[in-house]
């Protein structure tokens, strides 16, 4: 891709290198659009991760670093989530969205105990609906429309067993043994949110947006894309188009992936624009260590010429940091950044 700033044509992996795009919510475009470039992430076969075929497994795994590296995401493919599951969700999820406003109020509340909470994202920038939910290590859920707690805890088993999967692949890219950030992030006590989102047809003005830029808490956040097109990555000082294959599922390399690599694996910048004649609904799951973990970088990703890049906090000081309660599930990442 030509570049046209010097201050872009640094790797990814640079210590240095920070967006090149705006972070205020409107568009890098010189025409004031938000229109992206469709430069399509990469595609990781999540069969071959395990494949017996070490040569497959290898290839796939130099992929894998490469996404992590280049892009921060990847569509996954052949992940074993049946095309009819995944069509559930979202009927499911456009259920629940469409029941009255007094049934979704209910989940309004701010109170820092809710483990649900539904809200709106609401102005001349954005505009979208979500429903947060805590759902491991215990699952909440809804109870309406009937069905969904099913139907999401279905899915949130495979897309968990998926992520894991890719944080051993992960991890394995790293020179570690597999199974070291898991650990290390005592994954089985994990905390994770769903916050499926519901983007309006007819924005407001062309260049409101489905959720301004933003970072994302956590390590891997898998995402069920929806049914159109709506997120677009920074890459190298450009928005591109996710533009997944349809039944994909859309990994992205989170906060604390950066923190534990000392900033060799960034969180990926990335915003959802609208489309006018679509309804889009999306699911992204957020798989984080538990609570009380430390988080800093990995003694093995420092050395003399890559200090200590971030303040050590536990995921749930990182989740609370900038007044917020763990639930509100924002990133903190600037203010860890030393
Ligand atoms: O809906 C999408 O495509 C992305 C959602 C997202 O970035 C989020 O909920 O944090
Ligand atoms: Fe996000």
């Amino acid at each position: 891709m030509a570049e046209t700033n010097a201050a872009v044509n640094q790797t990814k992996n640079h210590p240095y290198y920070t967006p090149q795009v705006d972070s205020n919510g409107s568009s890098i475009n010189a025409d004031g659009s938000s229109s992206g470039v469709d430069d399509p992430i990469p595609v990781i076969d999540y069969s071959m991760l395990t494949s017996d075929d070490h040569n497959q497994r290898s290839k796939t795994m130099q992929d894998l670093q490469n996404a992590c590296l280049e892009y921060g995401s990847f569509m996954v493919i052949n992940h074993g989530m049946s095309d009819s599951l995944i069509s559930r969700v979202y009927e499911a999820l456009a259920k629940f969205f469409d029941l009255n406003e007094e049934e979704k109020k209910e989940y309004e509340s701010n109170d820092p105990m809710d483990r649900i909470r539904w809200g709106k994202r609401d102005s001349d920038l954005v505009s979208s609906e979500f429903i947060k939910m805590v759902v491991h290590p215990n699952f909440h859920c809804p109870t309406k429309p009937a069905g969904l707690t099913e139907v999401l805890q279905e899915c949130i088993k495979r897309l968990r067993e998926v992520g894991i999967q890719l944080l051993r692949g992960i991890s394995t890219t790293l020179g570690f043994e597999e199974c070291y950030i898991e650990k290390r992030m005592k994954l089985e006590s994990g905390c994770d949110f769903i916050t499926p989102n519901d983007y309006p047809l007819r924005p407001y003005s062309e260049n409101q947006l489905g959720q301004a830029p933003h970072y994302d808490p956590g390590l891997l956040i898998l995402l069920l894309p929806g049914l159109s097109n709506g997120l677009q990555l920074e890459h190298y000082g450009k928005w591109i188009n996710a533009n997944p294959q349809p039944n994909s599922i859309v990994v992205s390399i989170a906060d604390q992936i950066e923190i534990l690599t000392n900033g060799k694996y960034k969180s990926v910048f990335h915003r959802v624009v609208l489309n006018n004649n679509v309804r889009r609904i999306s699911l992204p799951l957020f798989i984080g260590p538990s609570l009380d973990t430390m988080v800093s970088p990995l003694p093995e990703c420092v050395d003399e010429h890559h200090p200590p890049a971030y303040l050590v906090k536990t995921y749930k000081e990182l989740l609370e940091a900038n007044q917020y309660h763990e639930i509100d599930v924002k990133s903190c990442l600037k203010n860890v950044r030393l």
